[in-house]
């Protein structure tokens, strides 16, 4: 009898859509709106939604700031992962619930691009995840350093650019716009 294949799932991943988080950041309520139609187009085809949510000073577990924003709220039984560092896998159970889940590849939508967003999905493409980062569904806000500046839109572009192109051993990586992303 042969064994089942295993078909590779996805889940979309919405990282730290949060009040705090998006404030300031570029288009941050049409990257809400864009999300909000995700996840929906997510539950409208059984693929599992994970929500991420950062906590640190100023953005404290309960507090106004923490919650998600833009109307966007975990339903059900989707699993919430509270997170404290930068990479959502670093001290959490998201591994857990990706693998129980049988998730191979993670569709990625969040704040902020330059931070938790590409950390994480740098991560799961380093753990073995195939990564499909949603083009107009992640921001940031604006960033100097060493008297150069940035703005959110081109560390935006940049983080699409950069993922674009990336390659591991037998991984799968693209950039795809909210719309026609494979969900
Ligand atoms: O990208 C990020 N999300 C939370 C707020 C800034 C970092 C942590």
């Amino acid at each position: 009898m042969e064994a089942m294949p295993v078909v590779p799932r996805s889940a979309l991943l919405v990282i730290d859509l949060q009040e705090g988080v998006v404030a300031g950041c570029h288009d941050a309520d049409g990257v809400l709106r864009r999300t909000r139609t995700l996840v929906e187009r997510a539950r409208a085809a059984g693929t599992d939604v994970v929500w991420v949510q950062h906590s640190e000073p100023g953005l404290e577990e309960g507090t106004d700031a923490w919650r998600l924003a833009g109307g966007l709220e975990a339903s059900g039984d989707e699993p919430v992962v509270r997170k404290a560092y930068r990479d959502a896998f670093a001290a959490t159970d998201l591994q857990e619930v990706l693998d129980t889940r049988r998730v191979q590849r993670i569709v990625v939508a969040g704040a902020q691009s330059d931070y938790c967003v590409r950390t994480t999905a740098q991560a799961a493409a380093a753990l073995g995840y195939d990564v499909t980062l949603v083009a107009d569904a992640h921001t940031t806000t604006g960033s100097s350093w060493g008297g150069v500046s940035m703005t959110g839109e081109q560390i935006v572009a940049h983080t699409n650019h950069y993922f674009a192109g990336l390659r591991y051993p037998g991984g799968s990586f693209d950039v795809a716009g909210h719309a026609e992303v494979a969900l």
